[in-house]
């Protein structure tokens, strides 16, 4: 499990150190400097240039500590001095050093000092930290804007995620750009939340070294794929950690604990091996396992115009281990999926936990249908048209055991509803914040499906960016609908045996972390399917039914045989 925190959880853990006289900004500054030389080098082999961009904060006073370092070395520094005023005592540490110094804060950003910024072997993004409020302004914002290297590295790709996924920038060989080195977070993100006020004045990074624990700003979209790779560095913070957090989240009674108490939470593969339900998922049954001990699903989904989507949702929950799948939709769409997959039951029977709505469209039948799901007290997926379905009055019946599935255009449909009007713009700009709210109003488990999916749910907030944008394909959200019914359904059956099948046991369940497990399962089968797990660069094409297929290949992955 990896957390990260908001400026405000990281500058409390920071008070009581600053205060006992630790020396938190020279632990910084040392790291930040060995980090720089290591990727220097690895772009060229001796001497160098580094320019280090600093802000009007401790953000650049950690840069100027590190400059100051660096000159020690045979190496060119440059410092470039953007605030009306900066970290005095990191400011005289450069000034006793070789370093250069340019002073922005009163001359014009002239063409000849962007270019000679630009032609820096690495560059040093020291301008805003934690301390940032808005899109960059002054001099830091018009020389982001002059600069222009605000396109993320790798075309799109973020690099942060659960199972490890780095640039290598020992291979960076774009001579038209800079390494770019951002020191805690890259600036012009918004640390709290991710977003990114002006995508013009913002410094992509190939490296964020970041202190004492991620911030939230360096997983939430889209501020996480500015980032680039991230080293942690540890500076000797405390911050709330696994045991603690479990006594504030798993149990009974921690209703609508969201907000900032609880750090986010990014589920890892390692998880898998020590969370005893998320074990549950992937590990072998037990030597006296039965159909109801393994999980039963049942999937309402697909219709005559649609019938693919039955068929994925169908496939997924099948590839994932369960005792049973029931196929309880359209009587036509249930051809097909025997006729593809004959281990389907038609009949209706016990079930453990239901999928509603892949491929169906918003209207009374598919109302009728979700409501029915509803009105059951075993866990349910709600996903696509059963979620635009819903009336203001429909999502009073909603609880945790309810898992939605919304993209951002639906999200956006769905806050209207409840009284929050949101565009889809609105939604994709700001969306770890609007899906907890979504999750405020309904009480039901949000999935706000993206790049980087944020689920919030009674026991906090999950952000989990394990895929790949290959996932952005036809029928992936099915998928994705039928693995998490299965991973419901799997839990649902293990909490049965030692409650004794008291259906009301459903509701104590951490459904986050449940819905955040299956989202991690099929971002991981999409990287599987573009064989990035296997060791290559990921550069296979896949379609939504061989991410289906890929689900086993990731269940022995995570319970460690390869
Ligand atoms: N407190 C400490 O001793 C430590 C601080 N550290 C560093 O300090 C950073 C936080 O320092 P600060 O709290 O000084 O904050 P920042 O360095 O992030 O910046 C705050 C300054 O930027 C200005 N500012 C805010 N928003 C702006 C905007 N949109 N455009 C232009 N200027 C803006 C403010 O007026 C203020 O002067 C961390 O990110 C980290 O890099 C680390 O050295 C660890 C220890
Ligand atoms: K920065």
């Amino acid at each position: 499990m990896r957390f990260a925190y908001t400026p405000q959880q990281i500058r409390d853990a920071e008070r009581p150190l600053l205060e006992a006289g630790e020396p938190l900004m020279a632990r910084a500054a040392f790291a930040l400097y060995q980090h720089v030389v290591r990727a220097l080098r690895s772009r060229v082999e001796r001497g160098g240039r580094v320019v280090v961009l600093v802000g009007p904060g401790n953000n650049g006073g950690d840069a100027l500590f590190a400059a100051a370092l660096l000159a020690k070395r045979p190496i060119e520094v440059t410092v470039v001095l953007l605030g009306e005023r900066v970290h005095e005592v990191g400011l005289s540490a450069v000034r006793s050093s070789q370093a250069r110094i340019v002073s922005c804060s009163s001359t014009e950003i002239t063409d000849d000092l962007v270019a000679f910024i630009r032609s820096a072997d690495t560059l040093v993004d020291g301008l805003l930290g934690i301390g940032a409020v808005g899109a960059p302004r002054g001099n830091a914002g018009k020389l982001l804007r002059r600069l222009a290297l605000n396109t993320p590295r790798a075309s799109g790709a973020h690099q942060t995620g659960s199972v490890a996924r780095t640039i290598n920038i020992d291979r960076i060989d774009e001579s038209d750009r800079p390494t770019v080195i951002a020191v805690d977070v890259p600036s012009g993100v918004n640390c709290a939340t991710g977003q990114v006020q002006d995508r013009n004045s913002i410094l992509a990074a190939d490296l964020t070294v970041t202190f004492g624990a991620l911030k939230v700003g360096l997983v939430a979209a889209p501020g996480c794929f500015y980032a680039g790779t991230i080293e942690t560095v540890d500076i000797g913070l405390e911050l709330l950690g696994p045991t603690s957090i479990s006594g504030m989240g798993d149990g009974a009674g921690t209703d609508r604990l969201v907000g900032n108490e609880i750090p986010i939470r990014e589920l890892e593969a390692s998880d898998f091996r020590s969370d005893p339900l998320l074990r549950e998922l992937v590990e072998r049954p037990a030597p006296d396992a039965h159909k109801y001990t393994r999980g039963v699903a049942a999937v309402l989904s697909g219709t005559a115009r649609f019938p693919g989507a039955g068929v994925l949702a169908t496939s997924a929950a099948l590839h994932s281990g369960l005792g049973m799948i029931r196929y309880l939709g359209a009587a036509a769409v249930a051809e097909r999926v025997t006729a593809a997959m004959p281990e389907i039951v038609t009949v209706p029977g016990r079930v453990q936990a239901w999928t509603v709505g892949s491929g169906y469209e918003p209207g009374d039948a598919t109302r009728r249908a979700v409501l029915e799901v509803l009105g059951q007290p075993e866990a349910a997926v709600i996903d696509a048209g059963a979620i635009a379905s819903l009336t203001y009055e429909d999502t009073t019946s909603l609880h945790a055991r309810h898992i939605l599935t919304p993209h951002a255009g639906e999200l956006a449909v769905l806050l209207t509803r409840l009284g929050t009007p949101a565009s889809r713009t609105d939604v994709e700009d700001n969306l770890l914040s609007v899906t907890r709210t979504a999750h405020e109003l309904t009480g039901a488990t949000i999935v706000a499906k993206g790049p980087a999916t944020v689920i919030a749910g009674r026991n906090g907030t999950y952000i989990q960016n394990d895929g790949t944008p290959r996932l952005a394909t036809a029928g992936s959200g099915d998928v994705l609908a039928g693995i998490l019914v299965a991973a419901a359904a799997r839990v649902v059956a293990e909490v049965e045996q030692t409650s004794g099948g008291d259906v009301s046991a459903n509701d104590h369940i951490d459904w986050a972390k449940i819905a955040a497990a299956g989202v991690m399962l099929h971002g991981l089968a999409g990287r599987l399917a573009a064989g990035e797990l296997l060791g290559d660069s990921g550069s296979r094409p896949f379609s939504a039914s061989q991410v289906a297929l890929a689900v086993p290949g990731v269940h022995a992955y995570l319970a460690g045989d390869r």
